[in-house]
């Protein structure tokens, strides 16, 4: 930006004549610049510089208090004077020191030249009383019109040189001011994000094991308590995927909100991760069972109905809670303790809450044993497979054999697969798993039929992870080609449940397996979420009835009532129906007399190994045991 520097002088002086003198020294010395910088122009062709361009604006003040008057106004109206001329006597007004003091009171950046042949002061005490500093010249009388003029020049570009700097460093005052602003909101950006969750805005688990621990000194300090309560939303895996993600987020970000909105701000709501959050309830008495009435709100807040999109949902939630320091003493004891709480409450069924208790530990360190078994299970080969007959209710023929995992424990010998298979599931171990056990049944299965055992089907249970895998297809060609079975004699079984955590891509997967050949049917029917929609495009060959429908038959009257909607609405869309848990008589006949297709259970055979199904084919070629 260009600036017309300031040029305007005041004199200060009691005689007019010295007032004429200054004025013709500046006409004249101005005249000669332009002449100067004309010949310049003409001798090299250049523009005048501008710095050539000297124009000085001289006003002229005879007493002090007017001098006065005429800066103060020059300040107010923003056209302040560089500098000042000023005479030391001027009789009857103030002397040159008196004006010299008010002129820099008015304007204390003014340039001043004291004009003088005697001063009624020594210069000493005039220095010494007069605050100086580097605006004050003395210019004794008589002087020279070259001198008047060099200061005049000198002291405005002076003035004018120290404006500019102020105005550059009140300019970068800003640019600093604004980047340290900038600076310091980037980290607070920064720290905010690296200590809480972007989705809900509540703090991380990096803040809970610092606000945990200044929690925990508290309570040392004052003989109180901490409750932590771990949190976990139940089915939000299952929402999450038949809603989406997005419904996802919005479900987590609602339950956030009102989790927060149930504690004091001395609290810490904290999520996780996925569908995890932990509450840190700080200050809680030592008497009685603390936070339980935090827990309770919780519970009620987030049981509220939740609107997504066009569906309206009721969560609920399992929560464990650890209290320090009866159940760790330290951040990370406690909060394993209050996660094993939070699983014990899970496997009691979701919709509750469990105290943390010693044995829970103990569970947790049998679950790890168990874990290492199965892998060494896997490496061993120490699984095996039983085999348990399908019958034909109409002709009591077998028509194929489920096969069932068992596992041959060094210490505990058998253990059954509801007591490894979820673990199996948990860890992954199930992928290798079943995909030995399919390999087994298959050539198992082309055994029999090699040996003329007949042509009967073979079942094998899907489980969800597996189901889920990229290379399932492959997996399967692969077991049916290196058994060399036809792929029309495997049936997978699925449940309902695992179909349903991603409809689209269970009907994608179900399709191509159907396009192998393979049979597909829905095991455990009835305990799941299947809509009767999704039930009719579904590529099945088959529908079980799950034992627990059948267990209390002929005795209770939904159980026969959900027996017989099951087998009519398999026969509707034209599917075979199986129920399994057949132990008694009275149950065959019930199934028999509502047309069930087939039966399977402890009533016809318990699961055997292939030897003894080789003697039931042998034994039920000719049905009379029907
Ligand atoms: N009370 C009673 N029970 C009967 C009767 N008839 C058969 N059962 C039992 O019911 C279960 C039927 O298998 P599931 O429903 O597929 O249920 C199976 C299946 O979900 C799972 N499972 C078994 N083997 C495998 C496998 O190879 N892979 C996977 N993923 N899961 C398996 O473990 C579950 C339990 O298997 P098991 O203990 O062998 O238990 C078997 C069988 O022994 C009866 O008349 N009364």
């Amino acid at each position: 930006m260009t600036r017309t520097p300031n040029r305007r002088i005041l004199l200060v002086d009691d005689m007019p004549s010295i007032h004429g003198d200054f004025r013709k020294i500046f006409r004249t010395q101005m005249q000669q610049h332009a002449q100067l910088g004309a010949m310049e122009a003409a001798l090299f062709g250049k523009e005048k510089p501008a710095a050539l361009e000297v124009s000085f604006e001289l006003d002229s003040a005879y007493q002090g208090q007017e001098a006065w008057a005429m800066v103060q106004t020059s300040v107010a109206v923003g056209r302040p004077y560089a500098m000042a001329f000023v005479d030391m006597r001027m009789p009857p007004g103030w002397n040159g020191m008196q004006t010299i003091e008010h002129l820099w009171q008015a304007d204390a950046r003014l340039q001043v030249v004291i004009c003088t042949a005697y001063s009624d002061t020594p210069w000493d005490d005039l220095l010494a009383r007069l605050d100086v500093r580097d605006r004050l010249l003395i210019l004794k009388k008589p002087f020279e019109a070259i001198e008047v003029y060099q200061l005049a020049s000198s002291l405005t570009a002076k003035w004018q040189m120290a404006e500019d700097m102020a105005a550059q460093l009140a300019r970068l005052e800003v640019v600093v001011h604004n980047r340290t602003h900038e600076l310091h909101a980037a980290h607070d950006s920064l720290q905010y994000q690296a200590t809480h969750d972007t989705l809900t805005g509540l703090p991380n688990r990096s803040l809970l094991e610092d606000r945990l621990r200044q929690a925990m000194a508290y309570a040392d300090r004052s003989a109180r308590q901490v409750t932590v309560a771990m949190i976990d939303l139940d089915n939000f895996k299952l929402i999450n995927d038949t809603l989406g993600h997005q419904a996802g987020d919005e479900l987590l970000k609602t339950m956030a909100d009102r989790m927060a909105a149930c504690v004091r701000s001395v609290d810490t709501v904290v999520r996780q991760g996925g569908d995890e959050f932990v509450v840190v309830l700080f200050d809680q008495p030592v008497q009685g069972e603390s936070g339980l009435p935090t827990l309770h709100r919780l519970r009620d807040a987030m049981a509220q109905p939740v609107v997504l999109g066009r569906h309206t949902l009721q969560i609920t939630a399992s929560m464990g809670l650890a209290t320090y320091p009866a159940d760790g003493s330290d951040v990370e004891t406690l909060l394993m303790n209050a996660d094993a709480a939070m699983y014990r409450a899970k496997e009691l069924g979701r919709n509750n809450y469990q105290f943390y208790a010693a044995e829970m530990n103990h569970k947790a360190q049998n679950k790890l044993a168990m874990f290492e078994g199965l892998h060494n299970a896997i490496t061993h080969g120490a699984f095996e497979l039983a085999y348990q007959p399908k019958v034909a209710l109409q002709t009591g023929q077998i028509i194929g054999v489920e096969a069932l995992i068992r596992w041959q424990h060094p210490e505990q010998g058998l253990v059954a697969p509801d007591q490894f298979i979820p673990l199996a599931e948990e860890s992954g171990l199930i992928v290798p798993i079943g995909e030995w056990v399919l390999r087994t049944a298959c050539m198992q299965n082309k055994a029999w039929q090699d040996a003329g055992m007949g042509a009967i089907g073979i079942s094998v249970n899907v489980s969800a992870r597996q189901f889920r895998e990229e290379d399932l297809l492959k997996r399967v060609a692969q077991a049916l080609e290196d058994s060399g079975m036809q792929a029309e004699y495997l049936e997978l079984e699925l449940t309902e449940s695992l179909i349903m955590q991603d409809l689209e891509k269970a009907l994608e997967t179900m399709r191509a397996l159907q396009a192998m050949g393979v049979q597909l049917s829905i095991d455990d029917f009835g305990t799941g979420y299947s809509s009767l929609s999704a039930l009719k495009s579904f590529p099945i060959v088959r529908l079980k009835i799950d034992r627990a429908f059948v267990r209390d038959i002929p005795h209770d009257e939904d159980d026969k009532a959900i027996a017989r909607a099951i087998i009519s609405l398999g026969h509707e869309l034209g599917l075979k129906v199986i129920a399994e848990g057949v132990e008694t008589v009275q149950q065959l006949d019930f199934l028999r007399a509502n047309q069930c297709d087939e039966m399977q259970g402890y009533y016809f055979s318990r699961p055997v190994p292939a030897s003894g199904i080789e003697a039931l084919l042998r034994a039920h070629s000719s049905p009379e045991w029907i």
